[in-house]
């Protein structure tokens, strides 16, 4: 199971590689490592779970941060109705990529954050607002998606992370808080 010491942290050279395209289909390997990861991000959002193993929440992982340098993201958003238990996006995509995204950007008001970053880095991470994505499922099926919102960001925080980009390599310097015309800041 996978738990906060796996997690690799700021420094750590494999963070800022980019990572090998897995080739298709996974084979049982790698497809184990996908469901430990999306079962990690579970675990972190059970308030009991997280509690007993000492996670940091997260809604999505990529398997840079376990140091596998390998293609390979989990994402696990919840909805955002508190009454509402079904996931809007849960699972596992090898070699995803953005093939197409809105002109317009967007950003979480609440900014990002990141389990292998173990600071604050307040600011505004500006990204598309909307991305459609092709990806791979463990039987390695080829998918195609749109995605926008909270969903579309955190997916494009994980294929930063395949490309050795960090979520605050995007804030402003000068400004952390500025923003363009036309931004769309998702509360
Ligand atoms: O790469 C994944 N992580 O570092 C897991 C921890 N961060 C988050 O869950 C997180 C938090 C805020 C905004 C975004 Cl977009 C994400 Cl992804
Ligand atoms: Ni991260």
């Amino acid at each position: 199971m996978i738990t906060m010491n796996d997690i690799i942290r700021e420094g750590n050279p494999t963070l800022r590689e980019v990572a090998k395209e897995v080739p298709m289909p996974p084979t049982d390997e790698e497809k184990k490592l996908g469901e430990e990861m999306l079962e990690f991000l579970k675990n972190s959002q059970d308030p009991v779970k997280a509690e007993e193993l000492q996670l940091r929440g997260g809604v999505g992982l990529a398997a840079p941060q376990l140091d596998i340098s390998k293609r390979l993201i989990a994402v696990h958003v919840p909805s955002s109705d508190p009454e509402d238990d079904t996931p809007v996006l849960s699972t596992v995509m090898f070699n995803p990529k953005i093939l197409s995204h809105s002109v317009q950007d967007a950003c979480l008001g609440e900014g990002e954050g990141c389990l292998s970053v173990d600071r604050e880095v307040p600011g505004y991470v500006v990204r598309h607002a909307r991305v459609t994505v092709s990806y791979y499922d463990e039987a390695g099926v080829k998918h195609k998606r749109r995605l926008k919102n909270y969903e579309a960001i955190v997916v494009q925080h994980e294929i930063d992370h395949l490309n050795g980009v960090m979520f605050y390599d995007h804030i402003n310097e000068e400004n952390p808080f500025a923003l363009k015309e036309g931004v769309l800041v998702i509360e």
